[in-house]
């Protein structure tokens, strides 16, 4: 069968990956001249010259790349349905059975979102539409490529005050399509100090709500948690997420191996770590040298941990490229793939039948099980 891009380790589970951070240029191209909405480029070369990164940079920087074609996606209906469903397209051409694609709601729309992202004006798209539309794009995408498709809503650092509709969104669409909550954005900027933060959180505040409040009624909702800690910020961020925030999974989480400590109690939990190895080069969270990259250590005490690619529209990439570089340059065989992906299904959001499912299809095409035929 043809698979397009796949190269080895199928069939694989992604459980990081940013919608927003995984449309295709073409794509972007088309809403922008469809729009009138003016884009750095008007080729793919010429926007990816723009979009993508070159060279290591900081997450800060990183983030800003969102910038530059955001507004061509944002608050367009058909747009927003159709980066879901190709999405899903590309990851069951790239040997992916299952998906979790995350997302923030309130950076899609362009109603009832206060600011309004991306210098917008004001339109009808609210965040709960948002997630509406992205769940029919996932599950035409689904019927079409024939693999599994669940998503994740995000908070967003930097803005508190949408916070408690995520957890709302989260509860109201759980049985469709939507496993989880994260926590994403910039964990480098001290966000107590800023006054902007201060504003943000404001609303929320006089609500009686906060991001520790949220995720408390997220955990007492049964909804799954995941969160972006210890990739540019501290192991602190990481502790913060794991006992307050009550994180069953940790975005990145590198920083990890600064307090051994922390590391070892967290081995013992076998807390799952969403490993992004072409991420943190770029984003200048982890050295250079892919030979000293923390999943060499995590490989290496049998942590349980993904390989994922996080935004592979700026990091100009697919998942090949991430397993081919924990391959290259830390020995990865096949057996660490097959063990990789069976630790991301058994660490997945999905319910417990669906998740036993996957783990079979895994096993019996990893040849782990005996052929019932
Ligand atoms: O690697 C990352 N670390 C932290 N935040 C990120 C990363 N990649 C993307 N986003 C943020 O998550 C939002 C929702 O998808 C994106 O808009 C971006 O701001």
């Amino acid at each position: 069968m043809e698979r397009g891009l796949r190269v080895f380790g199928d069939p694989k589970v992604e459980l990081h990956v940013h919608l927003d951070g995984a449309i295709r240029p073409e794509t972007i191209l088309h809403f922008g001249r469809k729009r009138g909405v003016p884009l750095p480029g008007s080729t793919v070369d010429d926007l990816l010259n723009h979009v993508s990164c070159r060279i290591p940079m900081t997450l800060t920087q990183f983030l800003g790349k969102f910038n530059h074609y955001m507004p061509a996606i944002a608050g367009d209906r058909e747009a927003v349905r159709r980066i879901a469903y190709e999405l899903v397209e590309t990851k069951a051409k790239e040997g992916v059975i299952y998906v979790e694609v995350r997302y923030s709601p309130h950076l899609l729309a362009n109603c009832c979102v206060d600011p309004i992202p991306w210098g917008q004006s004001e339109g009808d798209l609210t965040p709960d539409e948002v997630v509406n539309l992205v769940n029919q794009g996932l599950q035409d995408g689904e019927r079409d490529f024939r693999i599994k498709a669940r998503s994740i809503l995000c908070c967003m650092r930097h803005m508190p005050s949408w916070s408690p509709e995520v957890v709302e969104l989260c509860k109201k669409y759980r049985n469709n399509s939507v496993v989880a909550i994260d926590l994403a954005g910039d964990e480098s900027v001290k966000m107590e100090n800023s006054s902007e933060h201060r504003k943000a959180y404001e609303p929320a505040r006089r609500a009686g709500v906060s991001d520790r409040s949220c995720c408390k009624e997220a955990e007492r909702c049964g909804i799954h948690r995941t969160v972006h800690a210890g990739e540019a910020g501290p192991p602190a961020i990481i502790k913060e997420a794991v006992y307050l925030l009550k994180a069953e999974r940790i975005g990145h989480g590198y920083r990890v191996l600064e307090d051994p400590e922390l590391y070892k109690e967290l081995l013992g939990a076998k807390m799952h770590f969403e490993v992004c190895p072409l991420s943190s080069y770029f984003t200048g969270a982890c050295l250079p040298d892919f030979g000293k990259h923390p999943v060499a250590q995590f490989r290496k005490d049998r942590a349980n941990y993904s390989i994922n690619t996080d935004d592979p529209l700026i990091f100009n990439s697919n998942i090949d490229k991430d397993y081919s570089i924990v391959k290259d340059y830390m020995g990865f065989t096949e057996e660490d793939f097959k063990r990789v992906n069976i630790n991301a299904a058994q660490s997945s959001f999905l319910p417990e039948k669906e998740k036993q499912e996957l783990l079979n299809t895994l096993y019996e095409a990893y040849g782990m099980v005996p052929n019932a035929s």
